[in-house]
């Protein structure tokens, strides 16, 4: 248990927070965004980017390109030369790096290359497999700055994973959830919370940005393919009347590059669910949306919590020292379609408890209790909030009364005891 007082901030009150003072304070070290979103987004540096990143190959082509060039190694020191530059040029206190290049393909976890820190720093200086966007995230992690993965593949190979918890430094991802997967994540929670059974989902979408022209190269597809697919895997297991162990709905996604609409992705859905006594129930939904203008905001938002969660500090009840969020940012899941977890901790992707896990993280900092929705207070006989005393009991004197006019059981009987004295009078 942690009590809200045990919660601090690094040197400024949450309370007087506005986005502009944490952007400040929070400035995007920006890769790719975008050109289009560029002139709206004046703030957001834009850096080199890296299309179609399958590996940086050696002398691939010149900076001036925006490609590193030379040995793996060097392109490591590059990147980071790069952010030293920028941190000096900009002058900002913190550097947040987050990428929003495309989907590369999965990369292998191979013991000896990736799979511990100490073997992926050596792979980077001997040469072998590694993605362009684990490339990224060791710079940023031995330049002590955040990593957000706003693409689905595995960049947190096991070795990125424990050079950031080794340094101390945040990551967080995987892949921005703005769109299909957003819908889905409250659509199937509702339906399986609803006792509402889905037995198939089936979603299509079809783009015509660069990201769709990516998304159709198979292996990278697939990469997109497993972080939507999984979305919904929480929301089952979390009802075993309706679904038995390991039991799951079909699950289909399909997507497909369609030059002509551009940036405006067509998502089409199909969500079958068995109801009652053997019925069926379809939900058909086709959400026409702007891919690039539904993933802006969330690029925002991540770089801010993550800025956010950086100056938070706790004190588990029973200890002397406080400590900060692990180095695997859960927080953030509400952001993403495949939710980073610290190993061992429990997967959310249920759209309304992730959003309840950050809203009651930061009524926490601000020495809130947390909203749990029981509203108790409003549902007992006898009210029990000492400050609002006389109201509950006025409150109550007109629920007596009108419990008296509607002829229902007398006042401060619930149904059972209700049922005993009816049936004790009829004895
Ligand atoms: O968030 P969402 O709409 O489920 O998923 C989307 C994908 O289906 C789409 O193909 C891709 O280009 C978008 O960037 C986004 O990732």
């Amino acid at each position: 248990m942690v009590h809200p007082d045990d919660i601090v901030f690094d040197g400024w009150d949450i309370s007087s927070m506005d986005l502009g003072s944490a952007m400040e304070r929070a400035q995007v070290l920006d890769w790719s965004l975008q050109e289009k979103l560029r002139p709206h987004m004046s703030h957001l540096r834009p850096r080199p980017s890296i299309y179609f990143p399958e590996f940086i190959a050696a002398n691939q082509a010149s900076r001036a390109d925006n490609v590193l060039t030379g040995t793996m190694a060097e392109q490591l020191e590059q990147i980071r030369a790069d952010i030293q530059d920028f941190r000096q040029t900009s002058g900002v206190d913190k550097i947040i790096v987050l990428w929003t290049a495309n989907t590369e393909r999965f990369c292998d976890i191979t013991a000896g290359v990736n799979d511990t820190a100490k073997n992926l720093l050596s792979t980077i200086q001997t040469g072998g497999e590694v993605s362009p966007s684990t490339l990224f995230a060791v710079a940023s992690i031995l330049e002590g700055c955040a990593y957000l993965n706003g693409s689905p593949q595995n960049t947190f190979v096991p070795g990125v994973i424990e050079l950031a918890v080794e340094r101390n430094v945040f990551i967080g991802g995987d892949d921005f959830k703005s769109g299909q997967t957003k819908i889905k994540s409250v659509l199937v929670d509702f339906l399986i919370s609803a006792g509402i059974k889905p037995t198939s989902i089936v979603s299509y979408n079809h783009l015509g940005n660069n990201d769709g022209k990516n998304l159709s190269a198979p292996q990278q597809f697939r990469s997109k393919e497993i972080s939507k697919s999984n979305v919904v895997d929480d929301m089952v297991n979390s009802n075993p009347i309706l679904y038995h162990n390991g039991e799951k709905p079909d699950h289909c996604v399909v997507i497909k590059y369609v030059p002509n609409v551009g940036d405006s992705k067509r998502a089409m859905d199909e969500y079958t669910s068995e109801i009652m006594m053997g019925g069926t129930n379809t939900i058909i939904m086709h959400n026409t949306c702007e891919d690039s203008l539904l993933a802006s905001p969330i690029i925002l938002d991540l770089v801010l919590l993550t800025e956010l969660c950086q100056r938070v500090h706790v004190r588990p009840q029973g200890s002397e020292t406080y400590q900060s969020f692990h180095s695997v940012l859960a927080i953030i899941s509400f952001l993403c379609k495949a939710p980073l977890i610290p190993p061992g901790a429990p997967l959310v992707n249920a759209f309304f408890r992730q959003r309840a896990c950050i809203e009651n993280v930061l009524r926490a900092c601000l020495g809130l209790s947390p909203q749990n929705h029981m509203h108790l207070e409003h549902k007992l006989q006898r009210g029990f909030l000492p400050h609002n005393a006389n109201r509950v009991q006025e409150d109550m004197a007109a629920k007596t009364k009108t419990v008296f006019c509607n002829g229902y059981h007398p006042f401060e009987q619930n149904g059972v005891g209700a049922h005993v004295v009816k049936e004790a009078t009829i004895g």
